[in-house]
């Protein structure tokens, strides 16, 4: 019996072999024609070029003829656009092509409507491919139909299409593994998508760079990366769960579902830190898509605050210490909802009077004084919102700008710097402009006047473009001094708050609570930094985040629709929130229609007995479901002492290094990975990673967690996970996160007695091997 079943499935295998070798000739075919189209594009974009390039070098110093050449280059240079543009369509349609080659598809679905007497087979794969009739040779991933793949099981199905909700009946569902066009594995499943095929994908070793998960996509991962709704999208999801999996075949899946309205750039991800930027920089190219705009939230605040030197969250995690109850009373309400709500508050009730302005200097002295400004202000109506009686001011200190400059052109100065110019500066000064434009000679030199002038005060310009006439420090100091305190905190302590806060701004340096409020501030008066262009925001790491934080986001970004996502039990160096009380948190700071909690309850990247650890040390681990994937009970080396903890750890290492391409040691903190590194570089290949590092080698690295976050290793080794150095719940987050950064292999290092936060029951259930050495 099993022998006939086994020549049935043989038979089945080799139809479906038949119909790849059909269509990867025929992908093939379609290769060929592309790749000529592609080199007559490329040709033709060269030959305009080159024609673009000899024109610009022609009549450079005849102004009629220069503004000949202008218009003539103004079309060249827009023909070399579209060439090029045409040309990287044609090289896109190349690479997907050649992807599609190598495994055309990955799934196969047997559906029949109602009323149709035949079944018709679909075959997806991750882009489209149609013959010359226009028939579908394979389905994208992201068509309507195709989510019957990832979510239904045999029998009545509906999806979602333009038109609404459909119903079929699905007959079949089966997987593929395709190499190199040859068909490894094939089989047919009733559930979402068959264990097997993820089985293989994870059991795969570490890669530079993040797959994407098209193939194997769960039910549950399948309503994140297809909801079209919600306004505010929140994801919680256990370690290893593919929430950044999830997220980046969302963008995927938006890209394609509203390819007529959306770009890619108008998507912006905020990732934890550049190594991750790195690491899931290649997803979105292997599904044919651009990258989206990527930042880090620390890189987005330095750019807002140049010439500050603003702390960190990973500096802040390594110079705070322990925090005494007040300061994290004063530190909570800084990053509270409530804070934003009550500077907003205050900057909608400011008088002219109480409105820090500064004089604008030019060459050491002043060119509009503080006064000057403010009584601009104060003769706009008081009714008027203070952001636009602000901008008022800021157009009217323009017009003055523009009258000084009229009156300068008048100047002796002037007069000589023109009578000094060569011919070529002049002309140049001249730009655009023919000879015969001017009505007179004066005409022209004042032309060329005030060309001079406005160069000379740019520096006025600027400071007005600039919003430098607003003190936005003071104005913080004021509104500190002035916010109603919640009464959990003394008065002292905030008057120490406020302190700190200025003499820090004396050193050109600010604390992280203090950005967000700061900056809300500044551009809720100023009525700027906003991007109206960018569509959807995603928030990697969400517990790293503060509510005012993220309303500062929501301000500076105010037409995107937010996808968040995080993992509550992965705050690091803070105490767990749970996800149901972020969500109302947001929903109530945001207040946004149409939001949605989606909870990931089942972990992915470890193994079995390293996520059955894991789940070991939460309170709540037990909700956590561990894929099921063999591999070896994580191991605790007890050492004695610090020296053999090294020993230890080089042994661990060499042990590691032959089985696995990464091994990461991974550290509470900088310092900690410095003093690992200082010990074990001359014995091991390892490299010391920073926060500046973009890229991951291979081999053994050192890093602290926080610069591991998002990310994964084949191996990792915990090191000194003693009492000493994790001695409460505190840091349950910071441990929890190493140990799931772990693929394959997971050892803990504790320098002497073992943190409590790894229980007694989990050391006698064997969920651990431990080792103690003997000294
Ligand atoms: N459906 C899937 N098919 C194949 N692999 C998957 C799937 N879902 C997740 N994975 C794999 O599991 C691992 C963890 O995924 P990912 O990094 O997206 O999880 P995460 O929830 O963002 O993790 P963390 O919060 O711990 O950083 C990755 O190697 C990913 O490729």
């Amino acid at each position: 019996m099993d022998e006939w079943r086994h020549l049935l499935e043989n038979d089945e295998q080799q139809k479906e072999q038949q119909r790849v070798d059909l269509v990867v000739s025929k992908i093939d075919n379609k290769i060929s024609t592309t790749e000529r189209e592609y080199d007559s594009a490329h040709s033709e974009t060269k030959k305009v070029q080159q024609n673009y390039a000899d024109n610009t070098s022609v009549n450079y110093f005849e102004v009629d003829d220069r503004i000949e050449t202008s218009a003539e280059l103004q079309q060249q240079r827009g023909l070399v656009s579209r060439l090029t543009e045409n040309e990287s369509i044609l090289k896109n349609q190349l690479d997907t092509l050649k992807d599609l080659k190598k495994s055309p598809y990955f799934g196969r679905i047997d559906i029949q409507d109602d009323g149709e007497p035949d079944t018709e087979q679909l075959y997806i794969g991750i882009a489209s491919f149609e013959n010359a009739d226009g028939e579908f040779l394979v389905y994208d991933w992201r068509a309507p139909i195709s989510s019957v793949y990832y979510n239904g099981t045999l029998g009545k199905v509906a999806y979602e299409t333009p038109m609404g909700k459909q119903e079929t009946t699905l007959k079949k569902k089966r997987q593929f593994q395709i190499v190199d066009g040859k068909i490894r594995n094939m089989f047919d499943t009733n559930e979402t998508v068959g264990d097997e095929m993820l089985q293989s994908a994870l059991g795969a070793q570490n890669d530079d760079y993040m797959q994407n998960i098209v193939a194997t996509i769960q039910h549950e991962q399948n309503d994140i990366i297809r909801d079209t709704k919600s306004n505010l999208l929140v994801v919680q999801g256990v370690a290893g769960s593919g929430k950044t999996s999830a997220i980046l075949q969302r963008i995927a899946f938006l890209l394609y579902h509203s390819r007529d309205t959306l770009e890619a750039d108008q998507i912006i991800l905020f990732s934890p830190n550049k190594l991750f930027s790195h690491y899931i920089s290649e997803v979105l190219p292997s599904l044919g898509e651009r990258n989206m705009r990527q930042v880090t939230f620390d890189e987005f605040i330095d750019n807002r605050l140049k010439g500050l030197n603003v702390q960190s969250l990973f500096e802040r995690y390594e110079t705070d210490g322990k925090l005494t109850n007040q300061q994290r009373f004063v530190r909570s309400f800084k990053e509270s909802a409530k804070f934003m709500d009550e500077a907003k508050e205050y900057c909608d009730n400011l008088a002219a009077s109480d409105i820090y302005f500064s004089d604008i200097i030019f060459n050491e002295a002043v060119f509009f004084s503080k006064r000057e400004i403010r009584s601009i202000f104060n003769s706009f109506p008081k009714a008027a919102k203070v952001s636009d009686r602000y901008l008022q001011t800021k157009n009217e200190l323009i017009k003055r700008l523009k009258r000084r400059i009229n009156r300068e052109t008048q100047e002796d100065w002037v007069n000589d710097e023109i009578d000094q110019l060569s011919d070529e500066k002049y002309h140049d000064l001249l730009a655009g402009k023919t000879l015969g434009e001017f009505q007179n000679e004066d005409a022209e030199r004042f032309f060329i006047a005030q060309k001079i002038v406005t160069d000379r005060l740019r520096v006025v310009y600027d400071a007005i473009f600039n919003d430098n006439f607003l003190d936005a420090y003071m104005q913080y100091a004021d509104f500190l001094g002035k916010v109603d305190l919640p009464q959990n905190i003394d008065q002292p302590q905030w008057q120490q708050a406020i302190n700190e806060f200025n003499s820090s701004i004396e050193f050109h340096s600010i604390k992280l609570d203090d950005c967000a409020p700061l900056l809300y501030m500044r551009d809720y008066i100023c009525n700027t930094g906003q991007n109206n262009t960018m569509k959807y925001l995603f928030v990697d790491e969400m517990q790293d985040y503060s509510v005012a934080q993220l309303k500062y986001l929501r301000y500076a970004f105010p037409q995107t629709k937010w996808t968040l996502l995080g993992d509550s039990e992965q705050a690091l160096f803070k105490d767990v929130e749970q996800p149901e009380e972020i969500l109302r948190k947001l929903n109530s700071a945001f207040k946004v229609r149409h939001s949605r909690l989606i909870s990931l309850m089942r972990s992915y990247r470890s193994t079995f007995p390293i996520t059955t650890f894991a789940k070991s040390i939460l309170p709540n681990g037990a909700d956590i479901e561990a894929f099921n994937r063999e591999g070896s009970i994580p191991e605790l080396i007890l050492s004695t002492g610090f020296k053999d903890g090294i020993n230890q750890l080089i042994k661990a290492i060499t042990g590691q290094r032959n089985k696995y391409g990464t091994v990461a040691v991974l550290t509470k903190n900088m310092r900690e990975a410095k003093q690992v590194y200082e010990q074990i570089h001359s014995q091991t290949d390892a490299t010391l990673l920073k926060d500046a590092d973009r890229t991951l080698p291979k081999g053994v690295l050192v890093l602290p967690i926080y610069l591991a976050k998002g990310l994964e290793f084949d191996s990792v080794i915990a090191w000194d996970t003693s009492e000493k150095n994790y001695p409460d719940a505190s840091l349950l987050g910071t441990l929890y996160t190493i140990i799931t950064r772990a693929m394959h292999h997971l050892t803990l290092i504790s320098i002497d007695s073992v943190t409590p936060l790894i229980s007694d029951e989990s050391l006698h259930n064997s969920q651990i091997k431990i080792e103690r050495t003997i000294s």
